[in-house]
């Protein structure tokens, strides 16, 4: 087979190397699925050129160890497919297609989205394995292995990824190696395609020609750092805050007429989800929140998993201002916040030399593997808050504070150097809080039902609130808002509406 020979007789020795790792998965997932079991996902980008053509000669090996057949690939036995976009370059599209003609492929061409096309694909084949071209450096090849299930909330199938390790060298080495053909668009500058909305050529491979009106880009294989492969790309996550930003811009808050910056907390651990900790940080965190006039809108316990991590920062970061997320950061197998965060803003994790050199004046070269893998933070987004009482920074993904306390006293230290920093530019923008007075009764809740709720209506600008601490306790009331004297005047209001006596202050 052209492919295998390529290989055999190049003295790439790395080549060889992934080459094998690459065929040894393939033929693992030929021999654990049937080929009606198994589809490849083909997009004509030059990861699942790569990919088509390894399948090609994985499927070729594996026939062979079964059979003596000279493995004449006129087709291509796997069900491969694309899903089509309105917005896909047409040098992609027409790649695609004069590629799946070239070898043969058995092209489903879906023009919905993943999730979906995904379901009906799974509900009308009994397809249960996948082989993508996801790369270790890819945004979404966080926390994936070879062999990955779906997410949750994804159709259940198995992705394999047979070069998930490869670097961006291997894939230019392949494709140049065994001289295959590849999308035009690549020799035009393009490192990494997406669609036409979010993609351009990669400025590290312009040619500045001054006599030319024309820029001109040197082809995909040149880039020299393959870290800056997707520099081409247009961040998915512009920047998330759609409310007024008080991360930096503490004048903002004024001037939206004073209104309370909100945060989320949100607490990454199977241990709380299970009972067997209780969560204390969260409600110190929310009682420190509002001292400095924040709002907490939501709290949330999330399982050490990615995804879910991902789901939740997702969620949250769009609709506060500030969101802050505490367990599951080490080196620990369990430790995914920093992934999770990743996820969410589409970035991959990489190496941080400045945090790394935190960590290794603290832990020395004692950690595992190759590298300090607690090094490697969110790329792109990711900013070291340094503080003199901290040993090392705490780290901000945009508005997404990530605290690595796992006590109150810790906490309490973090906190303060957060709050410290806002003068020198921090994430918080310190408000005056809220003015709030406590009030208790013995009147039963239907006694006190109606007229609370004509308070509430009388005084729309206050949080009027109740709770009792046991069942045949007083009920107490608060009532929160900017002013004292407005608190008073609904304070006086209340009393009024019962007999003398009937509410005593417990401020
Ligand atoms: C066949 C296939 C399977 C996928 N499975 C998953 C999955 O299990 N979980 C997930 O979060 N995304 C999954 N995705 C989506 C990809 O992670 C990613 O969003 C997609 O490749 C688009 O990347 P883009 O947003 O850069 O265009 C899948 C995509 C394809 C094509
Ligand atoms: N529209 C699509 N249809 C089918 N498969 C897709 C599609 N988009 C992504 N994939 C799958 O996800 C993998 C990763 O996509 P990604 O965009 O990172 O790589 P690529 O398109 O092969 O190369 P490049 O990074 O140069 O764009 C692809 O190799 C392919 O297996
Ligand atoms: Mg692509």
């Amino acid at each position: 087979m052209e492919i295998d020979k390529a290989i055999r007789e190049s003295d790439d020795k790395r080549l060889k190397t992934k080459y094998k790792n690459a065929i040894y998965v393939i033929q693992r997932a030929l021999a654990l699925y049937s080929i009606e079991e198994v589809a490849f996902s083909f997009n004509g980008g030059k990861d699942s050129t790569v990919l088509l053509h390894l399948l090609r000669a994985g499927y070729h090996l594996h026939k062979g160890e079964q059979s003596c057949s000279n493995g004449g690939l006129a087709t291509f036995p796997i069900r491969t497919i694309y899903f089509e976009s309105s917005s896909a370059f047409p040098e992609i599209n027409s790649f695609t297609y004069d590629t799946a003609s070239s070898y043969g492929l058995e092209l489903d061409i879906i023009h919905t989205d993943f999730k979906s096309g995904l379901e009906s694909l799974l509900k009308a084949n009994p397809i249960r394995a996948i082989f993508l071209g996801v790369r270790i450096g890819d945004p979404t090849a966080v926390g994936q292995e070879q062999f990955s299930p779906s997410s949750p909330g994804w159709p259940p199938f198995m992705r394999v990824n047979p070069i998930l390790d490869w670097s961006y060298r291997d894939v230019w080495a392949f494709i140049l190696t065994c001289k295959v053909n590849y999308c035009s668009l690549y020799d035009q500058g393009y490192t990494s395609i997406g669609s036409i909305h979010d993609t351009v050529p990669n400025s590290q491979l312009c040619i500045n020609d001054s006599s030319k009106c024309r820029e001109n880009f040197k082809p995909a294989y040149l880039l020299s750092d393959g870290r800056l492969e997707r520099a081409g790309r247009v961040k998915k996550s512009s920047p998330p805050i759609t409310r007024h930003n008080p991360l930096v811009d503490q004048d903002s808050i004024g001037s939206q007429g004073n209104c309370m910056p909100t945060a989320s907390v949100i607490a990454v651990g199977d241990e709380i989800l299970s009972g067997t900790v209780e969560d204390h940080l969260g409600p110190s965190l929310c009682r420190k929140l509002c001292l400095i006039g924040w709002s907490v809108s939501q709290i949330a316990v999330v399982r050490n998993d990615i995804d879910s991590v991902a789901e939740e920062v997702e969620q949250r970061i769009s609709t506060n201002d500030m969101v802050f997320i505490y367990g599951g950061v080490g080196p620990l197998h369990c430790d995914i916040t920093l992934a999770g965060v990743a996820k969410a803003f589409g970035v991959r994790l990489a190496p941080d030399e400045e945090f790394e050199e935190y960590l290794r004046l603290i832990i020395g070269e004692h950690c595992t593997g190759d590298r300090n893998e607690m090094a490697l933070l969110p790329e792109g987004i990711t900013e070291l808050l340094h503080h003199d009482k901290l040993p090392v920074p705490l780290i901000q993904c945009r508005n997404v504070v990530i605290l690595s306390s796992t006590t109150n006293a810790e906490l309490d230290k973090e906190w303060g150097c957060l709050t410290e920093l806002t003068n020198s530019c921090g994430p918080l923008a310190i408000m005056e809080p809220l003015v709030s007075k406590y009030f208790k009764t013995y009147l039963s809740d239907v006694q006190v039902a109606q007229p609370l709720s004509k308070l509430c209506f009388e005084f729309p600008d206050l949080n009027i609130a109740c709770y009792r601490e046991s069942r045949h306790g007083p009920l107490i009331i608060t009532i929160e808002g900017k002013e004292q004297q407005r608190i008073e005047t609904a304070a006086m209001a209340l009393s009024k509406k019962f007999h003398p006596g009937a509410f005593s202050d417990i401020n």
